[in-house]
């Protein structure tokens, strides 16, 4: 679903690379975790995904298509296929809970007829039937986390891509929030969660890819945040 082969990544000549010589496959209907410290590489990993940046040399490939050679007209088209949460929910203020969820599927031409009744089903997904006349402002940050994770999934992506998404939540708020991404995962969506939350890592035992300085340090299945194998960087363990 998503493959990174030798990808390096440099925006400043003068540094070290944001990802250096990154190779990796993450399967259709995976969850997997991306973890490291601040500045490792995760949300570049996740830029590079969406073609939001283009590598510097080696290749992405999502979903069979190369990113890099694609063209922008087709752009639109991958990033259709690709949700994305971040930590920050990004809702639009003004706009009530079904109002957000739906502007994710007007802008892609959906008919009202569509739009009216799959919003209450992606709301009753996430936990939040019958909350669709709500403000952002009247729920809580798990609440509005859930109506992000909405929007990103109403569409059906086979992707959905989560930047540090409890970063500003509790630890029990963010359990529910993995309880949703795991839910949307079994529904056969591939995961790609960038955090440095190690209760949450360590409680979902899926996948983690650790990077530190740009490069994959450790890859490994059911895993836990920090690894019981130990490893050895010329930096230490980043944090
Ligand atoms: N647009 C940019 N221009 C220049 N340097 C950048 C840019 N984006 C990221 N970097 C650098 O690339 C490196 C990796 O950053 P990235 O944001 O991918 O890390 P991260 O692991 O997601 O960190 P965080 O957990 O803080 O979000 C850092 O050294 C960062 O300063």
């Amino acid at each position: 679903m998503i493959r990174f082969e030798n990808v390096t990544k440099v925006y400043d000549r003068k540094a070290r690379p944001a990802l250096d010589s990154v190779s990796l496959e993450i399967e259709r209907e995976e969850f997997a975790f991306l973890v490291g410290a601040s500045g490792s590489g995760k949300s570049t990993f996740l830029r590079l995904v969406m073609r939001e940046d283009r590598a510097t040399s080696g290749a992405v490939f999502v979903a069979g298509q190369n990113v890099a050679t694609l063209p922008s007209w087709r752009i639109p088209r991958l990033r259709r296929g690709i949700g994305v949460v971040f930590q920050d929910f990004r809702l639009l203020p003004q706009k009530t809970v079904f109002a957000n969820v739906a502007f994710a599927m007007q802008v892609i031409g959906k008919s009202r007829t569509i739009i009216r009744d799959a919003v209450p089903e992606v709301l009753k997904t996430v936990g939040l039937e019958g909350k669709g006349h709500r403000m952002p402002h009247e729920l809580s940050g798990g609440e509005q986390q859930r109506v992000a994770i909405a929007r990103a999934v109403v569409n059906r992506p086979g992707i959905l891509l989560a930047d540090e998404p409890t970063g500003n939540l509790d630890p029990t708020t963010s359990q529910g929030i993995m309880a949703v991404l795991d839910r949307i995962n079994q529904n056969g969506t591939t995961v790609v969660m960038a955090t440095h939350d190690t209760d949450i890592v360590n409680s979902m035992r899926k996948r983690v890819i650790e990077l530190v300085d740009g490069q994959v340090v450790r890859d490994e299945a059911k895993a836990l945040y920090t690894s019981m194998i130990p490893h050895v960087t010329a930096e230490g363990s980043g944090e």
